[in-house]
Formats: C-alpha cells, sequence, structure tokens
C-alpha cells in the first residue's frame, strides 16, 4: 500500500511559501491508518519502549495508537498551559511560527526507555524540545518515529545521536 496516496498538499498554507502535508485522508481510512500505525510498531519492537511520548496535537493521533499497540503508556507534551500538575517546558521554533510545549514532571521516570512519535519531522525543533524535556526528566529516548519526513528542512541535524524513522519522505 502506498500511504503517500492518502497525503494531501496544500500550497501556501498556512502562509505563502509553505506546502501543508495534510494527513488527514490517512488518518480518515481505517486500512492506510492501521498500515502506517503498524509500521511504527515494527520500528519498536526490540526497543523495549517503557512509554511513548507525543507532542500536541497531531503527536497524539499517531502516537497513542502505537503505544496501545505496544502495551505501553503514553505521555502528552502540550502546548503551554494545559496541563494541571507540575511540569518542565521547552521553547522551539518550527516552521510557521514559535511555541513552548509541557511535559508533567511525573509522567517520565529516571531510566524509562522513550520513543518519541510525531506525523512530521520539518525543521526538528518540536521534536528536539520534546527530547530535552525528556532527557531533563531522566528518560532514555530509544528512538524518534514519524509519518513524514521533510527532507529540505533537514530537522535531522538537529537531533542526529538519535534513532530516526519515517516512512514518507518529501523535498
Ligand atoms: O519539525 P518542526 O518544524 O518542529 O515541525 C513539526 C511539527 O509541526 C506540526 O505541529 P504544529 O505545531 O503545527 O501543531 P499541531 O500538531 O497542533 O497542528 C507537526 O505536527 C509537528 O509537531
Ligand atoms: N509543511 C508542513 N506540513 C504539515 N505540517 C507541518 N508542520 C510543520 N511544517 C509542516
Amino acid at each position: 500500500m502506498d500511504l503517500s496516496n492518502y497525503i494531501e498538499t496544500i500550497e501556501n498554507y498556512p502562509e505563502d511559501g509553505i506546502s501543508f502535508r495534510d494527513i488527514t485522508p490517512l488518518m480518515a481510512d481505517g486500512e492506510a491508518y492501521r498500515a502506517a500505525i503498524n509500521q511504527i510498531v515494527d520500528y519498536a519492537e526490540g526497543k523495549k519502549v517503557d512509554v511513548v511520548c507525543g507532542p500536541e496535537a497531531r503527536g497524539f493521533i499517531v502516537g497513542c495508537p502505537v503505544a496501545y499497540e505496544l502495551g505501553v503508556g503514553f505521555v502528552p507534551a502540550r502546548k503551554k498551559d494545559k496541563l494541571p500538575r507540575e511540569t518542565v517546558e521547552a521553547s522551539y521554533g518550527l516552521e510557521y511560527g514559535e511555541d513552548v510545549i509541557q511535559i508533567h514532571q511525573a509522567d517520565i521516570k529516571e531510566g524509562q526507555k522513550v520513543l518519541i512519535v510525531d506525523d512530521l519531522l520539518a525543521t526538528g525543533g518540536t521534536v528536539k524540545a520534546t527530547i530535552e524535556l525528556v532527557n531533563r526528566l531522566g528518560g532514555e529516548v530509544v528512538g524518534a518515529a514519524f509519518l513524514i519526513e521533510l527532507i529540505s528542512l533537514k530537522g535531522r541535524e538537529k537531533i542526529q545521536e538519535y534513532d530516526i524513522f519515517s516512512l514518507m519522505k518529501y523535498d
């Protein structure tokens, strides 16, 4: 199954010059969604993952079913002021704009093996900030998995010391 058939490209969204890669057609198709999740689960097998961590919002859509299939928990990295308990936070830049994400301090335990999952790797700002938070809490990042990687934005270079997996590559 060619999963790229389920990705729509919208030019000049949300800003001029951005080619937005929309994953919602893939999510809307049960077979394609399952195939994509299963490929990330296959990648994660053998890594002894204790917990999956995914950034809001699209990281939840991809990360939660991966965690469920692996039989482990899911830790949300949320945009600022959405989490009610004590948090750690990091700010970051992305392809369009900047943001702050937070993780509950209590959600990652010292020594846990953490798999980061998101829909898309662009500049790498989001995943780098997420990794930084996991590391600060004593977690060990064992990999980062994405549906889509935007090669020309070189996000991979920001996290080159980590094991990175992506299902589909675009310029
Ligand atoms: O590699 P980067 O340059 O950091 O870009 C990738 C991030 O951008 C998108 O999230 P966005 O912040 O747009 O939030 P959303 O998931 O809530 O739409 C996407 O889901 C990734 O998390
Ligand atoms: N080009 C893009 N398409 C979809 N989501 C994105 N997040 C950051 N850049 C993106």
